[in-house]
């Protein structure tokens, strides 16, 4: 078979592959990665790097101390993360960057966007943009807290064909094949639902991975949702990478969805976070093609959290069926307020003055949720 007809790839590196003894970063199993990368340029594909082992990199530099503790770890993290740079900049004779990522970055839509140019601007003049997790900055409400799920975030935004996860494993087995000598491996995957999460462990207890089958599952989920072509793959091992410039199948292969989101709905489904939520009752259901499909607010039955003009909400029934995430056009506090008046007059005219609570520019439909 021939080379695949990539135009941009996402490879995503785990700690295993950096730091495989924790004893600072090693270029043993990243030379036949730096060599992929490289083919693939060579092909004509563009390669973006999410690169995990900043925390597996710097944690011989903190020999003594309680590792699990979170201050320890983040600074393991800011340590390492120079060693991981440099070490993967070694292996170029091209230039590369370094993007720090968090979630709060990529959930707001105009640092999204900001990031999105970034990347393509790095691409367009030939530098290999190296992506992790800010863990320096982070908390647990600011951080992805995997790099399988950053990668797919960033395989959207950098519109990307392919998301390759190079990890310690050959692919994802029906149960953890570190536990269970008869497990065995899928070849492939054409739909990603509870059967296919059931069979997900966590990462190795006292290893350097984090999130495990799981994280890479919800990665996979993601970047198919965007017609993202998704593979696990064992990235101990060249014969991987010959075969996927083959064309083959080197792991477990995601079938991407054949009419995939467009990117906005992509991103408000997958990357953004919903700061309140409406609770509805009556006929909505989420279409919004026609003027009488829009959401009123003489549905709504109740607002919970506070929100801003142009946040994120989740709109859903009583009864807890999701049915759509959208941008608000309305603050949490003016849609109590209406939906609370007497009669429906008013908010009747309010809405035809101040235009509809949500548009179908901003939503993504989770009727099946
Ligand atoms: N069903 C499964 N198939 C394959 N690996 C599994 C499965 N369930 C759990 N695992 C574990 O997930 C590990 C890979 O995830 P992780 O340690 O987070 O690696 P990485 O650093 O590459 O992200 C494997 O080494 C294995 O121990
Ligand atoms: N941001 C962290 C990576 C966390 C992570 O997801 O690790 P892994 O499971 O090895 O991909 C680091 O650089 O150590």
């Amino acid at each position: 078979m021939s080379h695949p007809n990539w135009n941009r790839v996402v490879i995503k590196v785990g700690s295993a592959l950096i730091a495989p003894n924790q004893q600072g970063c090693s270029s043993h199993y990243l030379l036949s990665i730096a060599q992929f990368i490289v083919r693939c340029r060579a092909n004509g594909t563009q390669v973006v790097l999410v690169s995990s082992g900043s925390v597996a990199a710097g944690s011989h530099m903190f020999a003594d101390q309680e590792k699990s503790n979170i201050a320890v770890k983040k600074a393991m993290a800011a340590a390492g993360q120079t060693e991981m740079i440099a070490t993967w900049d070694r292996l170029f004779d091209f230039p590369s960057a370094q993007m720090l990522l968090t979630h709060a970055d990529l959930r707001d839509r105009e640092r999204y966007v900001s990031i999105r140019e970034t990347i393509f601007s790095l691409l367009y003049n030939n530098i290999l943009p190296i992506v992790n997790e800010n863990d320096t900055v982070t908390t647990d409400k600011l951080k992805v807290g995997d790099n399988d799920n950053l990668s797919a975030m960033v395989a959207a935004a950098a519109d990307a064909d392919a998301l390759i996860i190079c990890s310690d494993i050959d692919g994802l087995y029906n149960k953890n094949p570190h536990e269970h000598d008869d497990a065995k491996m899928l070849k492939s995957v054409d739909t990603i639902d509870e059967s296919i999460y059931a069979m997900a462990g966590g990462a190795v207890k006292g290893g350097v991975g984090t999130g495990g089958m799981r994280t890479k599952i919800e990665a996979a989920e993601k970047a198919v949702s965007h017609g993202i072509d998704t593979y696990i793959i064992n990235g101990f091992t060249e014969l991987s990478f010959n075969m996927l410039l083959a064309g083959e199948n080197p792991g477990t292969h995601f079938r991407p969805f054949k009419k995939p989101m467009k990117e906005n709905e992509h991103w408000m489904r997958h990357t953004s976070n919903a700061q309140g939520e409406v609770i509805i009752e009556g006929n909505f259901d989420g279409t919004l093609i026609t003027d009488s499909d829009q959401l009123t607010s003489s549905e709504i039955i109740g607002v919970n959290g506070e929100f801003s003009v142009g946040d994120t909400i989740l709109v859903r029934k009583e009864d807890g069926t999701k049915l759509v995430k959208a941008k608000s056009n309305y603050s949490s506090c003016l849609l109590n307020f209406i939906a609370n008046q007497e009669s429906d007059e008013f908010a009747h005219e309010f809405e035809e003055k101040t235009g509809p609570i949500i548009s179908d520019q901003h939503v993504a439909n989770l009727e099946k949720e």
